[in-house]
Formats: C-alpha cells, sequence, structure tokens
C-alpha cells in the first residue's frame, strides 16, 4: 500500500502553491520530511505507515458499511463484559432501542457533520432523546460545540457529557501541543460568564436549576 506520492515527491507534484507553504513554514516543512506526515495511529494495525490519502479513505469506507445492525450490537454486548457507549445515535428510537439492548450510555452525534451532510445537529437532536430515556441514563453530545456557552446549551438540553473534536485540532496547529490545554482554559472560562447570567452555581445543580 506504500505509495511514493507521500514525502518528497508529493511537494513537486503539487508545484507552486506547496513549494510556497514550505518556503512559509520551513520547521512544519523540516518536521514533516523528519517523521512524515501526521497519521491516524489508531489505523496501525490495519494500514502501513506511510499509506496514501487515497488508500486510507478507502480502508476508512470499509468501515462503513451498514454491517452494524440491533442483532450485531446485541452479539457484541452479549460478547463484550465492560461498558459499552453507542456514538453516532440522533433518533430518540434509536437511543431507546440501545438501552434496551443494555447500551450503557448513548453519544448523540452526528460525527461532526462529516458523513452525512443532512444528518441532525445533535443539539436539535438531543431534547426528544432525553424526554425518550430515564433521566439517569448517561447521554453525550458533540458536534458543533465551539465554546462554553455551546456547552451550556447541550448540558440545558440533557446531555450530561459534552465533547469538543475539532476545536482541540484547531488550537494544536495553531499553537502547537500547548494549544490543547489553552482551550480547555478558554472553555472553562467561558463556561463562567453565562452560568452567573442563568443562575446556575454549579454544572451539577443544572438539573435543578431554572
Ligand atoms: C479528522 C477527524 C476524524 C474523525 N474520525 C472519526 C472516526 O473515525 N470515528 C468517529 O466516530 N468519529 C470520528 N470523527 C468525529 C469526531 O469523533 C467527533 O464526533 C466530531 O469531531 C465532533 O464534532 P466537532 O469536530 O464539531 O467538535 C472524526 C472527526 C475528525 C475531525
Amino acid at each position: 500500500m506504500r505509495d511514493l506520492r507521500n514525502g518528497f515527491a508529493l511537494p513537486l507534484k503539487l508545484g507552486p502553491r506547496l513549494a510556497f507553504d514550505l518556503l512559509r513554514h520551513p520547521g512544519w516543512a523540516l518536521r514533516t520530511a523528519r517523521h512524515g506526515a501526521p497519521r491516524f495511529a489508531n489505523f496501525e494495525p490495519y494500514a502501513e505507515r506511510g499509506s496514501s490519502t487515497q488508500s486510507l479513505a478507502q480502508l476508512m469506507a470499509g468501515q462503513s458499511s451498514g454491517r452494524l445492525d440491533w442483532a450485531l450490537l446485541r452479539e457484541i454486548r452479549d460478547c463484550w463484559p465492560g461498558q459499552i457507549i453507542l456514538k453516532g445515535v440522533s433518533a430518540s428510537q434509536d437511543a431507546v432501542k440501545a438501552a434496551e439492548t443494555g447500551i450503557d450510555a448513548v453519544w448523540v452525534s452526528n460525527h461532526g457533520g462529516r458523513q452525512l451532510s443532512s444528518a441532525p445537529a445533535p443539539l436539535d437532536a438531543i431534547p426528544e432523546i432525553r424526554r425518550a430515556l430515564p433521566p439517569s441514563f448517561p447521554l453525550a453530545l458533540d458536534g458543533g460545540i465551539r465554546s462554553g456557552e455551546d456547552m451550556i446549551k447541550a448540558l440545558a438540553a440533557g446531555a450530561d457529557f459534552v465533547f469538543a473534536g475539532r476545536p482541540f485540532l484547531y488550537a494544536i496547529a495553531a499553537l502547537g501541543p500547548s494549544g490543547a490545554s489553552r482551550l480547555i482554559t478558554q472553555f472553562a472560562y467561558e463556561l463562567e460568564n453565562p452560568m452567573a447570567q442563568i443562575g446556575w452555581s454549579d454544572l451539577d445543580l443544572k438539573d435543578g436549576a431554572g
């Protein structure tokens, strides 16, 4: 699966635009030359290091084949003694079925809108899902969370846990490794003002608060 379009052949092929990027970001160019292009560590058992973007995309597409139906989920449940969180749920009927199948928590998500452009926004989907499940059933949410205020909306709409994906990529791309902790500090800061505005003194009190 090794593809020679990685490495130095690629900039030459892509021409002046990439050469311009290399000149503007020599540190990045040197790191890439030394360590190779960034890769998904979780793909490593399945794809050779240095595989092309196209072959990784094919591998990924093979993972989304629609084979995961409720019967298979039941089999997985019966085989796996640990906890299972089902990610990608956006309909209350599916959330209820997941709970009936013995799933421990549901993660309301459209995978960042990257799989199906028309998938509903998790923030729109979660209130009905929350109403359909017992209050103590754990619900997580991600997708489009960009600020502390977004987190408050998700929590108020029924989430027990809120996650962010791409903001961490952006923060690290902009600031390097320290970007991740900087973003967490920023999120914490952004939570404080809306909490004060709506009278939440503690996130644990959200269910009892106005
Ligand atoms: C580069 C990238 C790769 C992702 N790969 C997966 C994946 O393999 N499986 C998955 O369930 N979600 C995947 N996601 C979706 C994230 O887990 C998460 O649901 C999404 O990024 C949340 O939305 P946000 O980025 O708007 O916060 C990926 C997201 C990005 C940006």
